[in-house]
């Protein structure tokens, strides 16, 4: 066939192109590569698949909304973190299907995955770097692979979510300590009393504060599901193997629990004492 231009080879591509074309459904079906033949592997791989590709929408829609926030565009920052909560939600139920597993079904083909863990989910850090919780020593896990280790750099030094969100605060003219809208974004964020006033009065005059205090509210079912996540990871792996050792080195369980006293959005939380 002789295309005259451009577009008509675009719309001749476009013409024949078909449902699996578009989604690349033959890479995607064709990657649940199990390493023994046990049957619940197939369920162990898909789970964690399943989560790795919301986490892959959540991750850009967390931070477009960033770049929202920076931007003073509210109403768009709030409708992509609606959906962050609501994908979410997806992968906390996820975790209702992994628990139809026993620990003698997953016994039988733990050895396989040698080292492999959880614990090297780039994209689970992306995220808690999105969110403000700037592990360094993970990066290390990465050296290997310069073109993964400068993309995680990159978000490790970036400001998160909570970071925008004070310097929201303070273009509407709450006072804020230097120290905070200065900060070096690669350490974890850290409690401040003038952030903690700032949201105080946002709650108290919501009328007024209306932007603001909706933005806090989401934040608030961001940190909320992330922690319900946690915590169901903690207790499925508590079902499934007790308090063994994770395959990642750490202690298992005992880590995962240790996690869940970490918060990102800290005066969020406290505010609803002070209140
Ligand atoms: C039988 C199922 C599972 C077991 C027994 C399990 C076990 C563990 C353990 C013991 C750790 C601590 C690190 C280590 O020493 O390995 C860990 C970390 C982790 N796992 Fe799982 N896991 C399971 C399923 C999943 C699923 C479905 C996901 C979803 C993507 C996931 C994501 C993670 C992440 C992101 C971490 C790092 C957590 C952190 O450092 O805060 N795990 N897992
Ligand atoms: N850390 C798990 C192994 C594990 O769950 C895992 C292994 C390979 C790929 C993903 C995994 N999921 C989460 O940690 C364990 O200690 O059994």
């Amino acid at each position: 066939m002789v295309f005259e231009n451009e577009k008509e080879i675009h719309t001749d591509f476009k013409k024949r192109m078909t449902y699996g074309d578009y989604l690349s459904l033959d890479s995607i079906l064709a990657s649940q590569n199990r390493l023994s033949d046990h049957h619940d592997e197939m369920l162990f791989i898909v789970i964690h698949q399943v989560s790795e590709l919301w986490m892959k929408l959540a991750l850009h829609e967390v931070n477009a909304a960033i770049k929202a926030i920076q931007q003073e565009a509210y109403q768009p920052s709030f409708k992509m973190l609606a959906r962050v909560s609501s994908i979410q939600r997806q992968i906390i139920q996820a975790w209702d299907v992994l628990a139809t597993m026993t620990p003698s079904e997953y016994m039988e083909f733990r050895d396989y995955l040698g080292q492999a863990s959880g614990f090297q989910s780039y994209q689970y850090r992306m995220l808690e770097f999105a969110l403000g919780y700037k592990t360094k020593h993970v990066l290390k896990i990465y050296e290997k692979d310069p073109e993964l280790h400068k993309t995680l750099q990159k978000a490790y030094e970036a400001p998160g979510l909570y970071d925008v969100s004070i310097k929201a605060l303070e273009k509407e003219g709450f006072e804020i300590d230097q120290e905070v809208l200065t900060r070096d974004v690669r350490n974890s964020y850290e409690v401040n009393e003038s952030v903690q006033r700032a949201w105080e009065e946002v709650y108290r005059d919501t009328e007024r504060y209306w932007n603001l205090y909706q933005l806090a509210e989401k934040l608030v079912d961001i940190e909320d599901a992330f922690q319900q996540w946690r915590f169901r990871h903690m207790k499925t792996v508590e079902r499934i193997i007790g308090h063994k050792k994770g395959t990642g080195g750490s202690s298992g369980v005992g880590y995962l629990k240790q996690v869940l006293d970490h918060y990102f959005f800290p005066e969020l939380w406290s505010l609803r004492t002070t209140l």
